[in-house]
């Protein structure tokens, strides 16, 4: 097969092994897949539309009968800037990780040459099995060069394609990896777009003059002046290639889309699994009024993703909307940012208050979510110094109290705020005067949809999490 005499044009260094220290890998990701003219063009657009999923590195692997990979740290920016990848198919990958686990021999996409030609992933989500079946492949032989879930699922799906080719193959590979996968795969000239049969992440196929389109959320494909065709429906294997696309299976099972996509996660212009993302947040905006009013004088967000919910809070009650609070355009998100001191200092750069929308009023706050309380502590600090009267926080999101294993960075109880606190100990400990988050009721009617998981709001899970899975083991 030509991708087997392919040369790897990579640029990062073999990696040091830390998987002997069974770190949890605990990310969200973007992932992009495309097949077409202009494939490394477009790409870094829709890489960059998704910019928000993962700040940490970015990479991409193209094939042309050979492979090219560049994987660096970074924004996609930073990371891309006066190459070229040739080839008519690529995958691409943001990526965001712990301390421990960020540097870049984690980073996507990982890309195998196997006997069937080259087999690349870029993943967004979290393998819960990662560590028992890493052991089991090493037993027979193959070998790891990073602590990522990624590389282990890839290594389980090649395995398998040599034995039972790709259709087989990957199917018999999800029947034992376990957790959250939404997948971009290159098999030689060939794209798949494959997600698990819960669909906790996204993915979203679509169309542009160039040719076809696999992405995390179908904001990108807006980027590249491409139609959505439709998601990717959760367990379903999609192949395309230049001329068309056909599903090749779809392993049917109860859903279990996570709700913190719709929450925080996503962009609001995206549509994922058929609902817009700000009409989500609006509704919450809503509903958060409904069950929770308060007499004041100007509703102000948290910006960015709590300008939605805040949106639809201030209509509903008729409380005038403001923008209190401008954030810095050049900070990051700073929940995907790896520890503590990191979060504290980006909040610091990120958000100033206007005073005069906020000097001597009586101020409902509203942002999307609360997790280890950092940004609320600092914000409601700035408001009270600027002459703020009294701060109500309102929150979209019920409160946090349980780790998430499918991708996204909440792994220890201990970091939440909600963790073991009342309402009124949190209301106390961010110094609002009043705290009130929506209902989980409040929240699944907002989003419209029942097949959600809400593991971290209620410590149910949709799906047993393996001891590996859980922080701290060795
Ligand atoms: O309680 P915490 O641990 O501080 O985390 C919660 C905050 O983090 C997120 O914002 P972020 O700054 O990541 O991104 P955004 O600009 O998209 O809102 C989220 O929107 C909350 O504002
Ligand atoms: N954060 C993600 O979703 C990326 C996938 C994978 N968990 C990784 O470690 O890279
Ligand atoms: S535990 Fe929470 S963050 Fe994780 S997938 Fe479920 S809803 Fe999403
Ligand atoms: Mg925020």
């Amino acid at each position: 097969m030509s991708g087997k005499k392919g040369v790897l044009t990579v640029d990062f260094h073999p990696p040091e092994l830390d998987i002997t220290t069974g770190q949890k890998p605990s990310e969200e990701c973007a992932v992009v897949g495309y097949i077409g003219n202009n494939a490394y063009t477009n790409i870094i657009f829709a890489l960059r539309a998704l910019q928000h999923r993962g700040q940490e590195s970015s990479g991409i692997a193209t094939f042309d009968g050979k492979i090219h990979i560049k994987k660096g740290m970074g924004f996609v920016s930073e990371v891309f800037r006066d190459e070229f990848l040739e080839g008519r198919i690529g995958i691409g990958h943001n990526r965001y990780s712990t301390a421990g686990s960020k540097g870049v021999e984690n980073a996507g996409p990982f890309v195998i040459s196997s006997s069937m030609g080259y087999i690349g992933i870029s993943h967004n989500g979290e393998v819960t099995n990662a560590h028992d079946l890493r052991e089991k492949l090493k037993e027979k032989g193959y070998i790891f060069y990073s602590s990522s879930d990624t590389e282990v699922m890839l290594t389980e799906i090649v395995s398998e394609i040599n034995k039972y080719g790709i259709r087989d193959g990957i199917k018999k590979a999800m029947l034992k990896i376990k957790g959250a996968y939404a997948l971009a795969i290159l098999i030689n000239d060939t794209l798949y777009a494959l997600r698990d049969p819960f669909g906790f992440r996204p993915l979203i196929l679509g169309k542009n003059n160039d040719g076809y389109i696999v992405a995390s959320e179908s904001a990108a494909i807006d980027t590249v002046s491409g139609k959505v065709i439709r998601d990717v429906k959760p367990g379903e294997l999609i192949e395309i290639r230049e001329t068309g696309y056909r599903s090749i299976f779809t392993i049917e099972h109860e859903k279990s889309h996570c709700m913190f996509e719709y929450v925080y996660f996503a962009r609001p212009d995206s549509i994922i699994d058929g609902k817009e993302v700000f009409d989500v947040r609006y509704n919450i905006g809503v509903r958060l009024a409904t069950e929770n009013p308060v007499n004041a004088d100007v509703v102000v967000p948290v910006p960015d993703s709590g300008r939605s919910q805040a949106l639809g809070y201030s209509v509903y009650s008729k409380i005038p909307y403001s923008e209190g609070l401008i954030k810095n355009r050049y900070s990051d998100r700073t929940f995907i940012l790896p520890d503590q001191e990191s979060r504290y200092n980006a909040i610091k750069i990120k958000l100033n208050t206007i005073k005069s929308v906020i000097n001597g009023k009586r101020v409902v706050l509203v942002d999307d979510s609360i997790v280890r309380g950092n940004t609320m502590r600092h914000i409601i600090g700035i408001l009270r110094k600027d002459g703020a009267t009294e701060v109500h926080v309102r929150v979209g999101s019920p409160p946090i109290i349980a780790p998430c294993y499918f991708g996204v960075d909440m792994k220890t109880k201990d970091d939440f705020i909600a963790n073991n606190n009342s309402i009124e100990d949190i209301r106390k400990e961010i110094g609002a005067d009043s705290l009130a988050y929506i209902s989980i009721e409040g929240l699944k009617e907002s989003i419209g949809m029942n097949e959600l998981c809400l593991g971290c709001l209620t410590g149910i899970y949709p799906d047993d999490i393996p001891e590996g899975a859980k922080p701290n083991y060795t």
